[in-house]
């Protein structure tokens, strides 16, 4: 699985406001950025705090970029993969519409009732972990249909996870011109954090643009 962690975040490292309310830090060149990388994903994953935020569609927004891939022999948008160890994804939310294929991580530890619910409004679930989603083992069974190459969108808890298991090759940032503040408001990588420097994720910086009123930044994650 080759997976690629993109998000935007404030010079001050927050990935929104203290009550979790999404925002919109970058602007429209930077959406078009994201807008591409989705086109050329298979999946795009996000966790279960993402979508109770922000209820994201996660498509692609171009129609011409929908086109090239249909032209490719690829369904019109990547599939949405959300990590939901309790299956607590509403069945209303976005990327439970008939846009794209959906899949539901979830853990041993989800109820049977809402796991069939997810089912019944179209999500595939895909069962890996005890009582949390097991990032690798959910990877096997997403690659074993196909979704091969991901693209995370957030959040914090999330993509921290994802560092922690050694599970990401690249990461691009958008630092945009704000302060946001807050030591409750989400960051880059939240969970636990990693407290020995050996073990810290370490990043080798490929390239620096700008766009729209920030930059860019983008990394290749140094595995062992
Ligand atoms: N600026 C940006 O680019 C973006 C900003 N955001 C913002 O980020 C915030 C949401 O981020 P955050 O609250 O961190 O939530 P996340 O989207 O990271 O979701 C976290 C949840 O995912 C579930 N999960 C399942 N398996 C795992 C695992 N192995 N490791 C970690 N989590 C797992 C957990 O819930 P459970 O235990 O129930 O499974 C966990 O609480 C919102 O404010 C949103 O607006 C989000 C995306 C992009
Ligand atoms: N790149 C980027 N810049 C921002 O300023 C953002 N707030 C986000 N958030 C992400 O975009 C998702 C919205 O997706 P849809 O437009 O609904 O498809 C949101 O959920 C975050 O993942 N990203």
């Amino acid at each position: 699985m080759h997976v690629h962690v993109n998000a935007a975040e404030s010079v001050d490292g927050k990935l929104s406001t203290h009550e979790r309310e999404q925002v919109a830090i970058s602007g429209p060149e930077d959406f078009d950025r994201m807008d591409a990388l989705r086109a050329e994903s298979a999946g795009v994953l996000v966790g279960v705090g993402t979508v109770l935020a922000d209820d994201p569609s996660l498509t692609v927004k171009d129609a011409e970029r929908r086109e090239r891939r249909t032209n490719d022999g690829k369904a019109p948008n990547p599939a949405r993969v959300v990590a939901d160890s309790r299956a607590r994804t509403p069945p209303d939310a976005e990327i439970l519409d008939d846009s794209a294929a959906t899949y539901v991580l979830a853990s041993e530890a989800a109820d049977e009732a809402e796991v069939a619910a997810l089912s019944a409004a179209g999500a595939t679930v895909i069962t890996a972990g005890s009582s949390r989603v097991d990032l690798s083992a959910a990877f096997e069974q997403l690659e074993a249909r196909g979704v091969d190459r991901l693209l995370v969108e957030g959040g914090g808890e999330l993509i921290f996870s994802l560092f922690d298991a050694g599970l990401v090759d690249r990461l691009t940032v958008y630092v945009g011109s704000v302060v946001i503040g807050g030591r409750d408001a989400p960051t880059l990588a939240d969970g636990e954090g990693f407290t020995d420097p050996e073990t810290f994720a370490a990043l080798s910086l490929t390239d620096v643009a700008r766009f729209d009123d920030g930059v860019v930044l983008t990394y290749d994650v140094q595995k062992e």
